[in-house]
């Protein structure tokens, strides 16, 4: 499988006052390829939003290597208009993060389609059907959606501007549990339908592994297990991932069982 996304050895730390800097991500080396799913999971804290900003550009690295499709990701300053990053979209847990709350949704995802290299793929109301949502919503502006209508938009917003690469950093923490599941089914149908490979970050292994392929558990800044997501749920090799599977109700909100 090509990789898309290489990272050799990451590690970026913060600086916090009075006290030694705080590594985030340590040491951190991964693949994902054309058109994977890759799901990161790890408790609050281990690193997974750190790590999400540095393959994005929003965070510098200590030391290590980050290549996008061949091409080393670097820092986006406040003025960097690396065109090659909008290849990379990131959806956050708090939609309002990735929308404008003074835009109307129509102008939002034209802003997104105007960057699309492939400018015959979408249109307005195809994107807005394909994220399950009326085409009058294009006239609306954020707040008059629900949040799981939000984050779908998030979603279309930027699928609208052709990644190759769609970063979920929790999309669906903010979601009730009825809504986890279909969402997160959607962002994974839209990446793979656009030719596109997702990094779907979430400490929740159970919605993981419905939609991923493949997944990475992190602790304490590091990758700790990787593997195929079925095998790693049914056949946990390290003691933190069975602790994480231990810890998952035996029926949760998707009604799934462990094992
Ligand atoms: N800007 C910052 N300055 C200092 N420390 C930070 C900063 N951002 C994150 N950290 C610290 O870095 C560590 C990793 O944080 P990060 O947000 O990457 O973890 P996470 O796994 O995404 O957590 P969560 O699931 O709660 O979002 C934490 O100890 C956090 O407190």
């Amino acid at each position: 499988m090509t990789s898309l996304l290489e990272l050799d050895s990451v590690k970026v730390s913060y600086r916090v006052a009075g006290k030694p800097r705080l590594v985030a991500v340590d040491d951190v080396s991964l693949s994902l390829g054309t058109r994977q799913v890759l799901g990161l999971v790890g408790e609050s804290g281990c690193g997974k939003s750190t790590l999400a900003r540095a393959i994005c550009g929003l965070e510098g690295l200590d030391s290590g290597s980050i290549t996008f499709d061949g091409t080393p990701v670097k820092r986006l300053g406040m003025r960097t208009r690396d065109r090659k990053l909008l290849r990379i979209q990131m959806v956050f847990q708090n939609p309002y993060a990735s929308l404008n709350p003074r835009r109307t949704i129509g102008k939002q995802i034209e802003d997104g389609l105007r960057v699309n290299p492939d400018r015959t793929a979408w249109t307005v109301p195809d994107l807005l059907a394909h994220v399950e949502l009326d085409a009058s919503a294009r006239s609306r502006f954020p707040h008059q959606f629900s949040g799981g209508q939000r984050q779908r938009i998030a979603i279309a917003r930027a699928i609208a501007s052709g990644p190759d690469l769609l970063v979920g950093d929790e999309p669906i923490a903010s979601l009730d549990a009825s809504l986890q599941a279909r969402v997160a089914g959607l962002m994974r149908n839209l990446a793979l339908e656009t030719g596109a490979s997702l990094l779907f970050i979430s400490h929740d292994l159970s919605v993981v592994r419905v939609i991923a392929d493949d997944v990475a558990v992190m602790s304490k800044g590091k990758i700790v297990e990787r593997g195929d997501v079925n095998e790693v749920w049914s056949n946990p090799q390290q003691p933190y991932t069975q602790q994480l599977l231990s810890a998952i109700p035996k029926v949760d909100g998707l009604g799934i069982l462990p094992g």
